[in-house]
């Protein structure tokens, strides 16, 4: 387990992750700082009670993973439907959605449960629900609530039981505000609402998420694990993550491939360096520990300064 995580805190792990709705990826999730334990209470609340739920986040803080938890949690014996509304056709977007009889258009030899049938019974995950065409969003909510789907072209709704998990990067209630989405969905979704913190926001996160991606990367390529040195540490927390925990993600797969030792050096994580104002920079050096110092100054000397 991580230096970073105190006992009784465990990660979430996932012991068959491969046969878990977690992700492909996923083996665990990793929540310490305060704000994200916090976050993990709302989702045991929630998951069982089978409400509709939104995760308002930033992109790459882990929304996807949240709503796969919530659906692990939840009991519900159907699949779980990950869908990008930004990636739905615009042409056929309420045929990839709701589904389609025989013949509904040229070319449809086949009839299809699209998205939604393909969760009866499960979980459907909207991302960036703010990105689904206006007319579907309506039909959406009415075959949330009456749980019948009206496929395209069948002469009969067809029944369905989906749980629906949306999430967004944007404020939906400004998008309803503009009228760019339908108050009604708002109001249905906002009942069970999760607020996922930026990663910056929750720094007590990012030594755990860096010692956990450097476990799993470490693992995957077969490579030894090294240590997350006291300077590379402290750059860590020092970043301001705006890619959130993916950008941490793929920074500390980064440093794992280019670092030799056994140590991740600064230099290894390529993070910009920041163009902080020399007062900032003075303020910062004012409040360093001693443990803090004794790093910064190993790290100058690394440098040659
Ligand atoms: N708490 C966490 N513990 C472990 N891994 C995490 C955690 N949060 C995010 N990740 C990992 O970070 C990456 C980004 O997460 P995810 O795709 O869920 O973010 P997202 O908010 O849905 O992104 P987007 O808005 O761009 O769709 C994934 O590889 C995910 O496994």
């Amino acid at each position: 387990m991580s230096r970073h995580l105190p006992p009784g805190q465990p990660l979430l792990t996932f012991p068959e992750a491969d046969k878990s709705p977690l992700s492909i990826r996923a083996k665990a999730l990793v929540f310490v700082d305060p704000r994200s334990r916090k976050l993990r209470g709302e989702v045991e609340r929630l998951a069982p009670a089978g409400l509709p739920v939104l995760i308002r986040g930033e992109s790459g803080t882990g929304k996807e993973l949240l709503a796969r938890q919530i659906h692990r949690e939840s009991g519900r014996s159907g699949l779980f439907v990950a869908v990008s509304c930004g990636a739905l056709s615009p042409t056929w977007a309420e045929a990839e959605l709701f589904g389609h009889a025989v013949g509904a258009y040229v070319g449809s030899a086949c009839s299809r449960a699209g998205w939604f049938g393909s969760a009866n019974g499960g979980t459907l995950y909207l991302d960036e629900i703010g990105d689904l065409p206006q007319n579907l969003q309506d039909k959406l909510l009415a075959a949330l609530e009456t749980r019948e789907v009206q496929r395209l072209g069948a002469p009969q709704p067809t029944p369905v039981d989906v749980r629906l998990v949306a999430a967004s990067s944007v404020d939906l209630a400004q998008a309803v505000a503009a009228g760019k989405f339908s108050e009604r969905l708002y109001r249905y979704l906002d009942e069970g609402c999760l607020e996922l913190p930026a990663l910056r926001e929750r720094p007590g996160d990012i030594l755990p998420l860096a010692e956990y991606f450097l476990g799993v990367y470490a693992q995957r390529l077969g490579l030894p694990l090294p240590q997350l040195g006291a300077g590379a540490q402290l750059a860590l927390e020092r970043h301001p993550w705006p890619g959130n925990t993916r950008e941490l993600e793929s920074v500390i797969h980064f440093a794992l491939l280019v670092c030799s030792g056994d140590e991740i050096l600064p230099a290894h994580l390529n993070l910009p360096s920041s163009a902080a104002p020399l007062a900032v920079i003075e303020e910062q050096l004012a409040r360093l520990d001693a443990r803090e110092l004794a790093s910064l100054q190993a790290l100058l000397a690394q440098a040659g300064v």
